[in-house]
């Protein structure tokens, strides 16, 4: 997605979360210079594949098949965790690195790209656990203008981030396992982020022309994000 399509859009998360652009854009020059450009083509199998966008809910330990049906398994977070528990391979981690950093870190020395994410939030994250990952595996990301070597897909929780990746890398099909944004475990606080990640997955189905099974029979109560097109 040109990040001008993204702009207004990432305007309204600033608002609806009282966040400030600054902040990303110094955690976003951090991970710049810690990382060198990623090189796409260790990520060529996404293009025309299945991919399974695997979420942090506990539901996912049930919905293992999902993945393993898939050509490729994009793991959001502490999904890489419960993937590997079941020994279903990932083939991409996508983090804001606030929960399972080491996992990401074992990844990039195993060779498994990892999209690294860099906002206002997580800037002491970003300077103490991505310069012992091997950079040759790291996709670095922000939210904000990117620059350097970092990228910027689209995309706000780690789930919903990791969908927006597949998108750009030209995955045919998203399926989904280990999302329940109606979750009641959740702080209030994650609950405000899953609503966003359903508006923001609701807005790429329909810029894909593909009706994502995850929002079944959460359209009607949906609205695309402000600032989308
Ligand atoms: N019930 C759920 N609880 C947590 N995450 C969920 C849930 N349903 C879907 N997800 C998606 O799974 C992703 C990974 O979940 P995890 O709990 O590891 O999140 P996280 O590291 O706190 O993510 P983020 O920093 O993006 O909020 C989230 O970013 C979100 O997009
Ligand atoms: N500034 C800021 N940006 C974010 C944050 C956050 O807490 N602060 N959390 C995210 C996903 O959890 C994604 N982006």
């Amino acid at each position: 997605m040109r990040y001008d399509t993204w702009r207004p859009v990432y305007e309204s998360i600033l608002e609806g979360f009282g966040y400030d652009a600054t902040g990303d854009e110094r955690a976003r020059d951090e991970l710049a210079l810690l990382c060198e450009p990623f090189d796409h083509r260790k990520l060529a199998h996404v293009r025309d594949a299945t991919v399974a966008i695997c979420g942090g809910a506990d539901s996912l330990a049930d919905e293992l098949a999902v993945a393993r049906r898939a050509d490729v398994v994009v793991a959001a977070s502490v999904a890489a965790d419960t993937l590997r528990e079941a020994r279903v391979d990932v083939d991409l981690m996508v983090t804001d690195l606030d929960k399972n950093p080491d996992t990401a870190r074992h990844l990039t020395r195993e060779g498994v790209p990892v999209a690294a994410h860099a906002h206002g939030d997580n800037v002491d994250l970003v300077k103490r656990e991505v310069p012992g990952y091997d950079d040759e595996f790291v996709l670095p990301t922000v939210q904000c203008a990117p620059t350097g070597p970092t990228e910027n897909f689209g995309g706000f929780t780690d789930g919903d981030r990791a969908a927006f990746i597949a998108d750009a890398f030209g995955a045919a099909e998203l399926r989904f396992a280990g999302w329940d944004f109606d979750d009641p475990t959740v702080t209030d606080a994650k609950r405000h982020k899953l609503e966003w990640a359903a508006r923001l997955l609701y807005w790429l189905e329909q810029r894909r022309g593909e009706r994502f099974g995850v929002l079944d029979g959460r359209r009607e109560s949906l609205t695309l994000p402000p600032g989308s097109s």
